[in-house]
Parts: structure tokens; C-alpha cells; sequence
């Protein structure tokens, strides 16, 4: 057996921000918002070459100017060039916004992570420090740090991003909190990683998505706090310019030019602007790359000899010698054993077994879903002679969604309730069935019609919650079928509906196959349902295949004792009727 590692945790890929360009261009706002700030920081750091002249030389003859081609952007009200000025005055304000950025991130991140991993003492004596830090008044402090340190803005700003950074140490310690009980850092710890490299591998990049965010906005408000102390003249002494300082000078001259104060109070407003939709941004495109990829499983894959698939004509899905175990802090458990089964084109296939038998676990590893703790062990798993066992994250984007659509058990976890149905499907539509703009809403009234639900226009209007159990699954079915997938992975798709609505349901799945050719492979506990709508299915307990076949085979000539069990306490009509 060969031992190959596919590494693709789906919370590095969001921490180390490995972004794909589309998933850029779909939210540019950020893009841009960055492009602002490099493009002023460049031309700031940059002023000495480029101001065209002294930033301290005065011209009495030319004050208050407009903009002419000897002055860019006109003079002040000494007959210095405006222009020259904002890139030098940008220097000082720029350097003290990245000094209150660098210790508001450092110490956040630093007295964050040891407070929520740590816990115990060091949590409780952190806690104290950022009780502290909060409850100064951080103006008063400032104003002191200035008049202590004759008016320096490094100094001043250091104050500011340690004060500040109390914020970020809170959040940064719950969310450490959170990550403390997850799986994989238990099993980190259980495989005798010390507490040092498990902050640094796994709870470090966790954080970094929240880190940019923080500090993106702080930077902001750390520039506004900058340019107000320069505006009340308590930071870079005059003649030196700083932005601050110039909107304090263009005030006192409004009335003779008003350019003055707008062109400095603009480059001003345009950075803090660009900052506060760099952070908005960022947050936004990790929250869905969060929502794209999450839970996306980590595969160590112990390749069978011979991976190549099999199948003859007409087999689509192709399981042989499928094992996942999860790493809990108890060690290794195995949760599906070595499955080997096969579904052919347009078949509906059941997955049956009781409770905890694997039956999730195995669909949702074929979808690359697995929680982070979760891993495909051994065996191969082919989808049309893919093989999802050794696809990789990037690879599953790919065919989720296109390839296999999935319906869960619990239809309300696919929609967002904060929108209509009609923009929720719009934009599976548009995103996953690669549909020009103008045909979206053709498309979604036709998915909306072939899961037969009435009134499609009137009900793209409404949201999650107007709608019964019942037109919720079809609303989710509609979703999955977007991309036409070849196969439909159902999760106990009527579990969390009543009997009637649950019939509606299952005609629904066997009208779409025979429509579309498409093949279901349907996860259930419930044989009744197998019997009503399964051509042929695989019995499963404490992860293996106990029994296979048609459903004949299954119903009336297995002998396997928990084949048997299962039937035997399915309730029947006469049961109900007695
Ligand atoms: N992240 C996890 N870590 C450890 N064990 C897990 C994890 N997720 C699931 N399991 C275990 O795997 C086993 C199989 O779970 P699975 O969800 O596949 O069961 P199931 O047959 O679908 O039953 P049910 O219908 O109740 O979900 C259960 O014992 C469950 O506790």
C-alpha cells in the first residue's frame, strides 16, 4: 500500500487567505480599497522624489491658489504647494498608523491566544491587564504620552494601539475559546504536541482571517484619531506638514478658499474610507470561504493496490474498500469499514442502518465534507472513473454542486433566512449552473417548477421562514439540482417532515430521476422508505455492509438476523391500524 497525504484543510486555505481570483473579482471592493491605500502609501513614501517642490517653501506672491499647472491640487495660505505637502504630511500619519497597527495586532493576538488557550491563572491575570487597558480613557493618556514625549506621534500612537488592542485580546480569546474544543486540537494535544507549537500550527492561522479584519478597521480609526490630534495642533509642530495639520489650517482659511479644505479633508476621508472597506471585504470573503469550504475533510489516503476503477458501463458511483476513521482524544476510531458497493445510471440507492451505523459519515466523505477530525483511511471512491478519495479541496469545488448536489435532512441549514428565495437560487444559479445574467430568473422559475412548487414568481419573493417543512425540501432539492448534477446525494431527505408531506417528497426524488437520468443515492434509517422508492440498497452496522441487493433481495430473501430486525421493527399500516 502506498501512503499518500492530500493536505488541504480548508481553514488554512481561509487563514493563509489562498483566494481564488474569481472569488476576488466577485467582491472587488476590497481589491480596490487596497489598491487605494498602496497607491497613497507608495506616492507618500515616495514624496522626497516625486513633490515637485519643498513642502516648507513659501511663495507670498501666490496664496490660496487654485489648482493651475504649476500647482497641482493650488497653494495655502503661505503659498506652499498643497500637493507637496499632503505627500509629505502623509508620512507622519501614515508611520503612526502603522505603529498603532503593528501593537494593536501583536499584543491582541498575543494576550488573546494565551488567555482562551491557556486558560486558568494566565486567563484570569490577562483578564485583569485588559480591564485595565479598557477602563483608561484613552484620550487623557494620549494627551500625557504627547505632552511627556514632546509631541510624538510614534509615542502617541503606540499608546493608542495598546489600549486598543484589549478589544481584539477579548475576541482573539474567545474564539480561542471555541478552538480549544475542537477535535483536532484535542487530538493534537493527545499526540503529545506541546502547547506552544499547537498555538503557532493550529490556533494561530485560525485567527489570522479575524487578525486582518481587526486591524484593516483600527487602521482607520487610528488614522482619524491621528489626524484629529494634528487638527488641534498636538502633533507634528507646525511648519512641518502633516494631514491633520493642514485640514486645521485649510479651516482657518474657508472662507477665502474652500478648495483648500476639501482636497486635504478628501485624501483624509478616502484612506479612512479604503480602510474601513478593507476590513468589510476581507470579512466578507471569509466568511465565504468559510462557508464554501468548511468542514472539508483532510485525506490520508492508504491507496489500495491497482487504484484504477472497474466499473463496468453504466456504474457511476464505485466504492471499493472504503474505510474513514475520526482522531478523537481517545485515538483513532474507525467508523466505516472497508465498504465496497456500486450504483448504476439512474438507479436510486439506498444507504440503510440504524443510527450511528456510518451512514452519514460515508456520504458526506464522498462529498470531501468529512468534519476536520475525519479521514479517508483506505480504499477508493469513483464517480463517473473520478477518484474522489485523492480529489483535492480545489477539485471538490469543482464538482460540488455540478457533479454531486446534496439535500440534507435539515433543508433550513441550506438557505439563509436573511434573503428571499428567488436571490438565494439566482445565485446557485448563476454561480453553479454557469447561466448568463439574463436567463437567471428563467432558470430559477423552471427549477421551481420542476420540484412542483406552486406560483414560482410569487415565490421567489418570499423568505425561509413563509414557507412549510415541506416547501422548504423542494426549495432545497431545487437548489441541489442547479448545477444538473449526475448524482444526487439525499440525507435522510424526509426525516424532519411529516408522513404526507414525506410521500410528496419521495415522488418528487423518483419523477426527477426518471426526468433528468439522474441517479440518487439516499441515506436513510427508515426501510419503509428503501421499500417505496429504492431500486436497490446496502444494509450498514458499526460501519460495515451487512447485507446487499435489490430491494427484493432485501425484503423478501435475506436471511442476514439484522436485515431481518430492521424489517421486523419497521411499523407497518396494520401496526398503525392496530
Ligand atoms: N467528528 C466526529 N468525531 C468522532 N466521531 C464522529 C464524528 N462524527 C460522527 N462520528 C461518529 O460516527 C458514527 C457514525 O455517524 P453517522 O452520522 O454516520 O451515523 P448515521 O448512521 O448517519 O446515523 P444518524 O442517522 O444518527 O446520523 C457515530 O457513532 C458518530 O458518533
Amino acid at each position: 500500500m502506498t501512503a499518500v497525504v492530500v493536505p488541504e484543510t480548508s481553514t488554512e486555505a481561509i487563514a493563509t487567505g489562498r483566494l481564488h481570483v474569481s472569488q476576488v473579482l466577485r467582491r472587488p471592493v476590497p481589491l480596490i480599497a487596497l489598491i487605494v491605500i498602496l497607491l497613497i502609501t507608495v506616492a507618500v513614501i515616495l514624496a522626497p522624489l516625486i513633490a515637485p517642490y519643498d513642502p516648507l517653501a513659501q511663495d507670498l506672491d501666490n496664496i490660496l491658489a487654485g489648482p493651475s499647472a504649476a500647482h497641482l491640487l493650488g497653494t495655502d495660505e503661505l503659498g506652499r504647494d498643497i500637493y507637496s505637502r499632503l505627500l509629505y504630511g502623509g508620512q507622519p500619519a501614515l508611520l503612526g498608523v502603522l505603529v498603532a497597527s503593528v501593537v494593536f495586532a501583536v499584543f491582541g493576538l498575543i494576550l488573546g491566544i494565551l488567555a482562551g488557550y491557556l486558560g486558568g491563572w494566565t486567563d484570569r491575570v490577562i483578564g485583569s491587564v485588559l480591564d485595565v487597558l479598557m477602563s483608561l480613557p484613552a484620550i487623557v493618556v494620549i494627551l500625557a504620552v504627547l505632552a511627556i514625549f514632546s509631541q510624538s506621534i510614534v509615542a502617541a500612537m503606540f499608546v493608542l494601539g495598546l489600549l486598543s488592542s484589549a478589544n481584539l485580546a477579548r475576541v482573539t480569546r474567545s474564539m480561542c475559546l471555541a478552538l480549544r474544543e475542537e477535535l483536532f486540537v484535542s487530538a493534537a494535544t493527545v499526540s503529545g504536541i506541546g502547547p506552544v507549537r499547537i498555538m503557532f500550527r493550529h490556533v494561530l492561522p485560525s485567527l489570522i482571517g479575524l487578525m486582518v479584519v481587526q486591524v484593516a478597521l483600527f487602521a482607520g480609526i487610528a488614522l482619524a484619531v491621528q489626524t484629529g490630534l494634528g487638527f488641534l495642533g498636538l502633533a507634528t509642530p507646525p511648519p512641518a506638514p502633516s494631514w491633520g495639520g493642514m485640514v486645521g489650517e485649510a479651516a482657518q482659511t474657508m472662507s477665502q478658499s474652500g478648495f483648500f479644505l476639501f482636497v486635504t479633508g478628501a485624501v483624509i476621508a478616502v484612506m479612512t474610507l479604503a480602510f474601513g472597506l478593507l476590513g468589510d471585504g476581507i470579512r466578507d470573503l471569509n466568511a465565504d470561504l468559510k462557508g464554501r469550504s468548511s468542514g472539508a475533510s483532510k485525506i490520508l489516503l492508504h491507496a489500495a493496490d491497482g487504484g484504477q476503477p472497474v466499473s463496468p458501463e453504466g456504474i457511476v458511483v464505485e466504492v471499493r474498500d472504503y474505510s474513514v476513521a475520526f482522531s478523537t482524544p481517545s485515538g483513532e476510531k474507525k467508523i466505516v469499514d472497508r465498504i465496497s458497493f456500486e450504483v448504476e445510471r439512474g438507479q436510486i440507492f439506498g444507504i440503510v442502518g440504524e443510527s450511528g451505523s456510518g451512514k452519514t459519515v460515508t456520504a458526506l466523505s464522498l462529498l470531501g465534507l468529512l468534519p476536520q477530525n475525519g479521514t479517508v483511511t483506505n480504499g477508493h471512491a469513483w464517480l463517473d472513473g473520478q477518484d474522489l478519495a485523492t480529489m483535492s479541496e480545489k477539485q471538490y469545488e469543482r464538482i460540488r454542486g455540478k457533479e454531486i448536489g446534496l439535500v440534507s435532512q435539515e433543508p433550513m441549514v441550506a438557505l439563509d433566512p436573511l434573503f428571499t428565495i428567488g436571490s438565494q437560487l439566482s445565485e446557485v444559479v448563476s454561480r453553479i449552473g454557469d447561466v448568463p445574467r439574463r436567463e437567471v430568473r428563467a432558470t430559477v422559475v423552471a427549477l421551481l417548477e420542476s420540484v412542483k412548487l406552486p406560483e414560482p414568481e410569487r415565490l421567489m419573493q418570499k423568505y425561509p421562514h413563509e414557507l412549510s417543512g415541506g416547501m422548504v425540501q423542494r426549495v432545497a432539492i431545487a437548489m441541489a439540482l442547479a448545477g444538473s448534477p449526475t448524482l444526487l446525494l439525499a440525507d435522510e431527505p424526509t426525516t424532519a417532515l411529516d408522513v404526507t408531506v414525506q410521500a410528496g417528497i419521495l415522488d418528487l426524488l423518483r419523477e426527477l430521476r426518471d426526468s433528468r437520468g439522474m441517479t440518487v443515492l439516499l441515506v436513510t434509517h427508515d426501510l419503509g422508505v428503501v421499500a417505496e422508492i429504492c431500486d436497490s440498497a446496502i444494509v450498514m452496522s458499526q460501519g460495515r455492509i451487512v447485507d446487499s441487493g435489490s430491494i427484493d433481495h432485501i425484503f423478501y430473501d435475506s436471511d442476514h438476523p439484522y436485515t431481518r430486525a430492521l424489517i421486523a421493527s419497521t411499523p407497518t399500516l396494520e401496526d398503525g391500524a392496530a
